[in-house]
């Protein structure tokens, strides 16, 4: 009987006869099953591996079926536990079934076709309750309170921690502080975080990109006008300061701003009035100033893009944001913050990412940072259907060659190279890894399983029956994983 295949059984019964029995009848039943005389014998068993059904006779000496089935209720709960049992102890039976401490019994002597239909029924039962508990580990995750890190960082790496507690320490001043860090590394987050730090968090966060804004718009971007100043100034207009009256100007990308508005800028830090295009009148505003930029402060100042008095004046507290690749644990956390994010916004359900996608998420050295990864996820959920994101998916969307791959789960530094065609892309759907030497068994085959699980992409009732084993072990065994790497 094939739908067998992978389920683990233990028989447990003081008589020789009866084991001999039941080891003939199960060998046309291809699963794995031990054979044991003892209570203590099984608990051993299953500390070894828990087995996905236990049948035990009802009387042993020292320790009877009830005792050991209760005790492997309470500490295998998933495991089916059937009693084989003579017509004499049907009232405890009841009662034990009553309390779910046993699911079922075969009456002594039993009759093969009978024994074997109860089999198969607590086989399609064990797998129906192991999924189940995997869809409920998998919603506990997802419905548990997220660790955002602070003010709507996701992250708990050690470098985070230096950004939170400055950004803490500041937020209470009404210092300017300017920001670096590589793009898309979170720095418009930092500075909202900032102002949300701040007792100015009631009142407006401006955020001023100078990259965007054409240098012949942006004075009065920034600083408004009045009807007429100019053409196409039909009426008096607000800038950015203005609206921040109260509350934080965050100029990003600063050292794009022209050179010249730099000093019109650094006047109205410097005297808290500032002007409209047109106007005769100054005005006094109240603002805090963040600024941030991609390029190095200093190396900005030597090529002449930003006034050395200016960073100066803005760069009282400086806070430099850590590339993704430094932030140890961080890219597997965003990813899943993400990949929910994503999945509720397309209306689909994922339950993660496979063991190898999580080890390349955090391997990879992410050039676009977090804004990369962000991208990454949403592409993923777009174009995956679930419920898990597997490695060849993310080889794909980061467009990785199939060498990168096996590098990146290596756990080595892996090198931007371009590409790969979609002939090699192929290859790392298809084939496991080659063995170049002898590796433990428990390593080939969790790769086996995980690449089956990828192939069938995260189809586990597909991936067991290409491996030709019950759905029930793989849940078994992910399940086991699972709690592992929780406890590592
Ligand atoms: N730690 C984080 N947790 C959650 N989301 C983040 C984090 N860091 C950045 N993001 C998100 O990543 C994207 C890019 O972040 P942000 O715009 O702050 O980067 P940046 O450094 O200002 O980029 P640029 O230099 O290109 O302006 C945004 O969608 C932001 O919400």
């Amino acid at each position: 009987m094939a739908a067998s295949a992978g389920t683990r059984f233990l028989f447990v019964d003081d008589e020789p006869q009866i084991l001999k029995s039941l080891r003939r009848m199960m060998r046309n039943f291809q699963a794995e099953c031990v054979f044991v005389e003892s209570g203590q014998a099984a608990l051993a068993a299953f500390a070894d591996e828990p087995f996905d059904v236990v049948v035990s006779d009802m009387r042993m000496p020292e320790m009877d079926g009830a005792t050991l089935l209760a005790q492997i209720a309470d500490q295998y709960p998933e495991t089916i536990r059937l009693v084989l049992t003579g017509y004499s102890e049907e009232s405890l039976i009841m009662s034990a079934i009553n309390e779910g401490r046993i699911w079922g019994f075969i009456h002594k002597p039993w009759d093969d076709n009978q024994l074997l239909a109860t089999l198969q029924q607590a086989m399609a039962t064990q797998d129906l309750i192991a999924e189940r508990a995997l869809l409920k580990r998998t919603l506990a995750r997802y419905n548990a309170p997220k660790n955002r890190g602070f003010e709507g960082f996701v992250g708990n790496s050690a470098p985070m921690q230096l950004v939170y507690s400055l950004i803490e320490r500041v937020g209470s001043s009404n210092a300017s502080v300017f920001i670096t860090g590589p793009s898309g590394s979170g720095k418009e987050v930092a500075a909202q975080a900032i102002h949300n730090q701040s007792d100015r968090r009631d009142k407006p966060f401006i955020a001023l990109n100078c990259a965007a804004i054409p240098a012949d718009l942006m004075e009065s971007e920034i600083f408004g006008h009045v009807k007429g100043a100019f053409s196409g100034a039909v009426s008096n207009r607000d800038g950015a300061a203005h609206q921040a009256h109260g509350g934080t100007l965050f100029l990003d990308e600063l050292a794009e701003m022209d050179i010249n508005l730099q000093a019109k800028l650094l006047r109205f830090i410097q005297t808290g009035q500032v002007q409209k295009v047109g106007a005769t009148k100054a005005d006094a505003l109240d603002i805090r100033f963040v600024c941030a930029t991609n390029r190095h402060p200093e190396e900005a100042i030597e090529q002449g893009l930003l006034r050395e008095d200016l960073y100066y004046r803005l760069a009282v507290v400086t806070l430099d944001m850590p590339p993704l690749r430094l932030r140890e644990g961080d890219p597997a956390l965003l990813a899943d913050h993400f990949l929910q994010l994503f999945a509720e916004q397309e209306k689909k359900a994922f339950a993660g990412f496979s063991q190898k996608a999580q080890q390349l998420l955090n391997h990879y050295r992410w050039p676009g940072n977090v804004r990369q990864l962000r991208n990454c996820i949403h592409n993923l959920v777009v174009m995956n259907e679930g419920p898990l994101i597997t490695e060849q998916a993310l080889v794909e969307a980061l467009h990785l060659k199939p060498e990168q791959l096996d590098e990146l789960l290596a756990g080595e530094a892996e090198s931007h190279a371009p590409v790969a065609s979609p002939a090699a892309r192929s290859t790392i759907a298809t084939a496991p890894p080659e063995p170049k030497t002898i590796r433990p068994l428990a390593t080939v085959e969790r790769e086996a399983i995980e690449h089956a699980i990828d192939h069938c992409e995260g189809n586990v009732v597909q991936a067991a029956a290409a491996l030709g084993v019950s759905p029930s072990t793989l849940y078994r065994k992910l399940q086991a994983w699972e709690k592992a790497n929780a406890s590592t």
